[in-house]
């Protein structure tokens, strides 16, 4: 981790300039996300009507892009947004939901993935999907380790600046190096959408920081260290889900002094 790498100050950076990020994303989750982004600071839109694409995207600060629940419209309003975006090199993500568990989302998320998203996230069968044709996935969780998904993301470095993995330890890469996270709930993966949430708060750091890594870990750290606040809040899921919201909007999260005992480098 660089030294000088201060999440703390880039999430006071987010909350003064309150980036509208603009997202495409799945019916599943478009609400928790929105609430998501309202915590940390951020101004959602949710619209993925074609005809909305290309203005939204043009007044957006950063724009999000998930397959998960995706129509032969919502794919023609992805394409237009992204193509905005990599005309202005303005910060997107792809989260490509399960993509090796079908045909149809395999072909759409490699043809978003021709325009070189800022940042690629997901969990290690998606990654491991997106990155090799032979591997198939089934439904939208993983079936595979963090670990077996490292060779994948390294491959798909070569469409995106900045690579995320999530599981029970996250990994980031990037051209300067590789990274694991430790921390957060196991109650995540036991709640719709943490994985979808993630990828809208990478859009919204990216908006407020040019670094990959940086914008990446300070999502991830935001994440995870709400989590284990929330963690301590909930009697199940649902208390859980509302606890984690609340805690993503706390003003104390000491992200930075935090982030030292949960971010590790595992070289380049
Ligand atoms: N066992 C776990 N312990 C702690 N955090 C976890 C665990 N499993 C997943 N997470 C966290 O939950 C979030 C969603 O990850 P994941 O479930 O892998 O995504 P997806 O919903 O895309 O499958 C990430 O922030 C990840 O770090
Ligand atoms: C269950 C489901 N089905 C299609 S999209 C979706 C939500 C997936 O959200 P996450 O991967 O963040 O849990």
């Amino acid at each position: 981790m660089g030294t000088r790498f201060d999440p703390s100050a880039l999430l006071e950076t987010l909350k003064t300039r309150a980036p509208l990020v603009h997202c495409l994303t799945n019916r599943v989750t478009v609400t928790p996300m929105a609430n998501a982004l309202l915590a940390i600071g951020a101004a959602p839109v949710m619209t993925d009507h074609p005809d909305d694409a290309e203005q939204m995207t043009a007044s957006a600060d950063a724009l999000l892009i998930n397959l998960g629940t995706p129509t032969q419209e919502s794919l023609e309003a992805m394409t237009r947004s992204v193509r905005v975006a990599a005309a202005d090199h303005r910060p997107w993500v792809l989260d490509p939901v399960g993509v090796g568990a079908t045909r149809f989302r395999r072909t759409a998320a490699h043809a978003l993935l021709e325009y070189q998203p800022t940042a690629v996230r997901g969990n290690a069968s998606e990654i491991m999907a997106l990155a090799d044709e032979a591997i198939t996935g089934r439904g939208v969780d993983t079936q595979h380790t963090v670990e077996d998904a490292t060779e994948a993301a390294n491959a798909l470095l070569s469409y995106s600046k900045g690579v995320a993995i999530s599981g029970q330890q996250d990994h980031l890469l990037t051209e300067l190096g590789h990274w694991q996270l430790t921390g957060g709930s196991a109650w995540q993966p036991r709640v719709t959408g943490t994985g979808c949430v993630l990828g809208a708060l990478m859009a919204a750091y990216g908006a407020v920081s040019d670094e990959p890594f940086e914008a990446l870990a300070a999502a991830h750290l935001h994440a995870a260290i709400a989590a284990e606040l929330a963690e301590a809040r909930a009697e199940g899921p649902a208390s859980f889900a509302s606890a984690w919201l609340d805690a993503l909007a706390r003003d104390d999260l000491a992200l930075t002094e935090r982030a030292i005992e949960r971010v590790h480098a595992l070289g380049v």
